[in-house]
């Protein structure tokens, strides 16, 4: 049995074979079939949910990891989402840390930018999304977002285990 994940993004791939640290971690690309850039936490988990089922191939796991935003009270979040689709072809689901964003970046989302592109220039970097992650710099580099996916596939890990002694 191996782990089929949604992505190539080493951030979430580095995720998974930390907590599958038994198992083949293979990454590849899956449609999400929600936006590039999802902005509601339903959306996003949506992404999560689709990228596991299309990850998915019998005798193997399926894990989606989709991040997004979300406004709540006005106010502009990231946030995160992860399922697994189990060798009993149950899906299990997840969320991860919110954190907020600045306000100036809702006007460059709602313009079609994806998050990855404005923390590219925001910070005048390249690729932080496979790096340290808009969590990863807002954060002070606390936690990364391989270690924020990271707790969403243990979330997720035990979930599956639990399942299993039932
Ligand atoms: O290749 P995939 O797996 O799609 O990885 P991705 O980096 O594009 O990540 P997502 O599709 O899950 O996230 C949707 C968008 O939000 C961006 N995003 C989400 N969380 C982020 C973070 O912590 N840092 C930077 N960009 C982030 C991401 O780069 C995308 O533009
Ligand atoms: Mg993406």
């Amino acid at each position: 049995m191996k782990v089929r994940i949604g992505s190539q993004n080493p951030a979430k791939i580095q995720a998974a074979q930390e907590v599958f640290s038994g198992y083949e971690v293979e990454g590849m690309d899956a449609s999400s079939n929600v936006s590039a850039q999802p902005t509601s936490d339903a959306e996003t988990k949506k992404g999560a949910i689709n990228r596991a089922r299309n990850t998915y191939q019998e005798g193997d796991l399926g894990l989606g990891l989709e991040g997004g935003v979300m406004t709540i009270e006005g106010q502009l979040y990231l946030c995160n989402w992860g399922a697994l689709m189990t060798d009993d072809q149950k899906i299990l689901t997840a969320s991860g840390a919110r954190i907020l964003l600045p306000e100036e970046f809702s006007a460059p989302l709602q313009g079609g930018l994806e998050l990855g592109d404005i923390m590219d220039n925001y910070t005048e970097r390249q690729d932080v999304r496979s790096k340290e992650g808009a969590i990863g710099v807002f954060t002070n580099d606390q936690v990364s977002r391989k270690e924020m996916f990271a707790h969403v596939i243990k979330l997720l890990y035990g979930q599956w285990e639990y399942s299993k002694k039932k």
